[in-house]
């Protein structure tokens, strides 16, 4: 069916970090889908392994053991050029403080993956994204030269410019007052609905959880709750109800 095949696997993926007596385990055996389409939200208390877990499945850290596949390629085995490869072609970032690069322009910001890849960008998709997240006319401007806001909105553009299999995003509103997130929060979900674009989002706030269409709960390394598209009020409950916080 549309809209629901999984893009992302993840089979028994362990995460030890260290050895011996000072040996964390921050992930035991998750088995997890990223549905193809949907914003899925990953929520759990500080020190769950939510960033290890995403790091994970993007391709940015390796785990102890256990498969994870990206496009129904494995990605656990591959070398470090080959993965690298991989995340520029499947993978687009959203982070908490933007990642920007100072000295470029918002432009430039935008295009860096599809520069970095030696490809043009296609320049009606382009001006689409730009006109979609309201920076046509702070395309020159530099990342100091834009609010807080403005610089996350250049983050998720630099994200779907290259039309990634899977975003993800790692607390993209916790450095936002609550309006900017807002906002920040609308223009993610609009990816979802107008190009399918299937999104992974860690985040500690109930109200951005609440525009997924579908939320993960992890507690000490583990998935111990999965719902589908939720209100702020029932997130905050089961919360409450797993002592998740
Ligand atoms: N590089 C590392 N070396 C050792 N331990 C680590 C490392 N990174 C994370 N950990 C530990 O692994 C566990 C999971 O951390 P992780 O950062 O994935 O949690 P989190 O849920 O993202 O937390 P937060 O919400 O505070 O960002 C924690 O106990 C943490 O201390």
């Amino acid at each position: 069916m549309e809209g629901t095949d999984s893009v992302v696997h993840a089979k028994g993926v362990v995460r030890v970090y260290g050895e011996g007596d000072t040996a964390v385990r921050a992930l035991h055996g998750v088995d997890v889908e990223i549905e193809s389409g949907q914003l899925t939200a990953v929520m759990g208390p500080s020190g769950s392994g939510k960033s290890t877990l995403m790091h994970i499945l993007a391709g940015l850290d390796r785990p102890t053991s256990g498969s994870v596949t990206i496009d129904g390629i494995e990605i656990t085995t591959l070398g470090d050029d080959a993965l690298t490869k991989l995340r520029r072609q499947h993978i687009g970032f959203i982070f908490q403080f933007f990642n920007l690069l100072p000295m470029l322009s918002a432009r430039d910001n935008i295009l860096l993956p599809l520069t970095i890849a030696g490809e043009k960008a296609d320049p009606e998709f382009f001006d689409t994204l730009v006109e979609r997240v309201g920076l046509a006319d702070r395309l020159a401007h530099r990342p100091a030269e834009l609010s807080g806001g403005q610089q996350q909105r250049v983050a998720i553009a630099r994200a779907l410019v290259s039309r990634p299999t899977v975003v993800f995003a790692d607390e993209p509103t916790g450095n936002l007052d609550s309006r900017t997130s807002g906002e920040i929060l609308d223009l993610m979900r609009s990816s979802v609905e107008t190009y399918g674009q299937t999104t992974v989002m860690v985040t500690h706030d109930a109200k951005a959880a609440a525009m997924a269409d579908r939320v993960l709960y992890l507690a000490d390394g583990e998935i111990v709750k999965e719902t589908g598209r939720s209100s702020q009020h029932e997130i905050l409950q089961i919360i409450d109800t797993l002592d998740l916080q």
